[in-house]
């Protein structure tokens, strides 16, 4: 990424950002009510969500305190979209919002509050707004899927440094990486690697005895059959057939052994990539995005399948015809040999000429592959905004660039390998014209016998025919080597939240003892690619407390929660966990001891029992019956075609969001964390499921630490404590009653609210 990245909350709302909605009657107070208003544009993109988050970039952005005003403004306007808008919904609200707001007016009154208030207000205030909000989708958090607006540009935006608009933001591989996976990727199966080399040598050596038959048959069976001697020409015969079979044989026995070696090869790269994908942190995939790991695990191992499958057979056959037969040429005649081996010369530099242009070609070429996949992918996990924001045109437009771009280079490395063909093989032909010519004058002179002529003559044809067949090897081979350079650049990126070097174990809970003490000490924290989101603070949740954290979007609520989840580590000083650094523990007991329920309520694929026994793979059917009911799950779970057997992907469209919630929190109470976060995720519930949700939630907040990131004003009336958070700072931090008898701001949103419910 070029740009830098840009948090809204320095990009004041201009004339354009959410000009267009927040002008509307009735929205304009809402939005001024809420703490968001006008910032965070762009900074909606849910980090956790991975491939949602694409839908989810700017859907937030009614989020915060402002939600409940929202709500009340639906009441009021009798606008069912209010209801999605209001409590910022995370992928509906600002989608269906955002396009009425700048639209139709007549919409534009509840569906002001929600675009107006965040990076969706771009869309309807007009072009001059969206083309910022792009800008504000890609930048505030980079490398995640972004949004609508951000992933109509994506594959454009991402420019690298060598100017080429559709390069990938690569990771570069260091140097010798390349090369040292390959190494690692063919030692570990060395022995089978030899085993499939021999079978080729011995295929070649088989082929290759074919010429050399013919001028034994030429230069002594013709003679010796003239003097009734046929047996010379008999043994030629059989020999020949012989060579034959064992060609074939050999052959057989060689792609055998090379298959094995390959499939095991590709089986090997391919988990790899994805274990150490799945090891890396959360910060690298918010930087590079899912449909280049796509990439990378499909097409560049396909082009490394390629090159074992096809390219070293060939490399190595063109190698050993080129051994051999310039071997038997030198053998049959030194003169001819030696203009053969000098022909070698030109052809040499050919074929570097072409690896170098062609080295270039394939880079580009294997970059286009992976913006053509992350364009179609970002669309295809975004399609709802798309088709909200009406963007299919404009992503038409962008995929057909990306496409032509990936032909054009697909054509650059054509048009590369067909002037190398033509090179080559007018050099071959030249010296082979050369020496048919020289060696007619020798066979008339009587100096060279017409076998060896017509042998050397085969043998040559045989020597420049794989000659294109080494272009071949060289396209896989620089194909390969483009892919192969990508994934090393991705296999030596290390986890940015390493393992603890030595884990020490978190003390024992005593009987009784609710949740676990959080403290966060002297903690600063900026992510990479910015400036300081978390300016130095100490603070202490004690025990069981339940702490609802509030503030306007981009304020630093799900930072927070992130470093308590360890997603991150503080760049300055520690988050401890009764008294023990997270950094020290072992990640399986910081993943039971700490666990986060992001706002997507993420299902996997597999049926419902299974989604919640995530919290606790040896669950039995009774624990997760049982936590489904004390969530209030059971009974639509019951209702599902299988129960808890139904495939949550299969019938997904079954599972609505409140749903999804409740699943996520029946997970969450079975994994029984002593610490549980909840990002608040409020946005599509009807009124009953934002009622079930709130039931759950007090029954999966019981007895921990828990911290939520609170959209709700009735959320916040259950916690203990309230934080409010303006940028990155805690402003305000009491138990609810104090706060709202208080006169700061979290009173003021709580009255506005009040007054939205009259
Ligand atoms: N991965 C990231 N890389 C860089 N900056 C980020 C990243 N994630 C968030 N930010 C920035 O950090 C700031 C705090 O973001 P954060 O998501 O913590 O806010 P929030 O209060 O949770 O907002 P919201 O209510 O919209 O979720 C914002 O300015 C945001 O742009």
């Amino acid at each position: 990424m070029t740009s830098s990245p840009t948090t809204t909350t320095d990009d004041p709302p201009g004339p354009d950002d959410g000009g267009g909605t927040g002008a509307e009657p009735g929205a304009g107070t809402l939005t001024g009510e809420g703490p968001s208003a006008g910032d965070g544009a762009g900074a909606g993109a849910d980090t956790e969500a991975g491939d949602r988050a694409g839908t989810e970039a700017g859907d937030r952005t009614g989020t915060g305190i402002g939600t409940g005003a929202g709500r009340g403004a639906r009441d009021r306007a009798g606008n069912g979209v209010g209801t999605e808008v209001g409590p910022g919904a995370p992928d509906r609200a600002g989608t269906e919002a955002g396009p009425g707001a700048g639209d139709h007016a007549g919409t534009g009154v509840v569906t002001g509050v929600g675009t107006a208030v965040g990076d969706r207000a771009g869309t309807g205030g007009g072009h001059g707004a969206e083309a910022r909000a792009t800008a504000t989708g890609v930048d505030s958090v980079p490398g995640v899927v972004p949004g609508p607006q951000a992933a109509g540009h994506s594959g454009l935006g991402e420019a690298s440094s060598d100017g080429d608009p559709f390069a990938q933001d690569a990771l570069p591989a260091p140097p010798g990486a390349t090369g040292a996976l390959l190494r690692s990727l063919l030692s570990a199966r060395r022995g089978r690697v030899v085993v499939a080399a021999l079978f080729l040598l011995l295929q070649q050596a088989a082929v290759q005895a074919g010429p050399l038959l013919v001028a034994y048959a030429i230069d002594r069976g013709v003679p010796a059959f003239r003097a009734d001697d046929n047996g010379p020409l008999i043994a030629v015969a059989v020999g020949y057939l012989f060579c034959a079979a064992g060609a074939g044989v050999f052959q057989y026995a060689f792609i055998r052994a090379s298959a094995r070696v390959n499939q095991d090869v590709l089986l090997d790269l391919r988990g790899r990539i994805f274990r150490h994908a799945q090891a890396l942190s959360v910060d690298f995939h918010e930087r590079y995005t899912s449909g280049r790991l796509i990439s990378r695990s499909t097409t560049d191992v396909e082009s490394l399948r390629e090159l074992l499958a096809e390219g070293l057979q060939e490399l190595i056959g063109v190698i050993l015809a080129f051994v051999y037969i310039s071997a038997m040429l030198l053998y049959l005649d030194l003169g001819i040999g030696g203009l053969a081996v000098l022909s070698f010369v030109p052809l040499y530099a050919l074929v570097r000429l072409y690896q170098h242009r062609a080295g270039a070609i394939f880079g580009k070429r294997s970059t286009a592959i992976a913006a053509v996949i992350v364009k179609f992918a970002e669309t295809m996990n975004g399609i709802r905004p798309v088709r909200a924001f009406r963007r299919e045109r404009a992503n038409d437009g962008d995929f057909h660039a990306l496409n032509h771009h990936h032909e054009r280079t697909n054509g650059d490395a054509i048009l590369e390998m067909a002037r190398y063909v033509i090179g080559s093989r007018l050099t071959a032909n030249v010296a082979v014209a050369g020496i048919v010519l020289w060696g007619a004058f020798r066979v008339a002179d009587g100096t060279l016998a017409l076998g060896v002529l017509a042998a050397s003559v085969l043998f040559l044809r045989r020597l420049y025919d794989p000659i294109d067949r080494l272009g071949m090897f060289l396209n896989s081979y620089q194909s390969a080597a483009a892919s192969l350079e990508k994934i090393a650049g991705l296999l030596a990126q290390t986890p940015s939240v390493p393992d603890a070097a030595s884990p020490r174990p978190l003390p024992e809970l005593t009987g009784g003892q609710p949740g676990r003490e959080v403290v966060f000490e002297s903690v600063s924290f900026s992510y990479r690619t910015g400036g300081e989101v978390l300016p130095r603070f100490d603070l202490t949740l004690p025990a069981g407390q339940t702490v609802a954290v509030v503030g306007s979007t981009g304020a630093g609520k799900s930072t927070l929660a992130k470093l308590l989840a360890r997603f991150y580590d503080p760049t300055e000083g520690r988050v401890l966990l009764d008294g023990t650094d997270l950094r020290d523990l072992d990640t399986p007991e910081l993943r039971r001891g700490v666990v986060m329920v992001t706002q997507e309520a993420f299902l996997f694929s597999g049926t419902v029992a299974e989604n919640i026994a995530i919290g606790r793979p040896d669950a039995s059917r009774d624990d997760i019956e049982r936590a489904a009911k004390a969530i209030g799950a059971h009974d639509f779970i019951s209702r599902l075609p299988e129960g808890y057997d139904t495939d949550v992907r299969k019938r997904g469209g079954r599972i609505s969001a409140g749903q999804r919630q409740l699943v996520a929190f029946a997970r969450a109470l079975l994994a029984d964390p002593s610490v549980l976060i909840l990002d608040e995720a409020t946005s599509s519930l009807d009124i009953p499921g934002e009622r079930a949700v709130q039931r759950a939630m007090d029954t999966v907040l019981a007895g921990r630490t828990a911290v939520v990131i609170a959209h709700r004003l009735s959320t916040v009336e259950i916690a203990d404590r309230v934080l409010v958070m303006e940028h990155g700072r805690v402003v305000e931090d009491g138990s609810p009653a104090e706060l709202i008898g208080g006169v700061g701001r979290f009173a003021g949103l709580h009255r506005a609210w009040r007054d939205s419910l009259a």
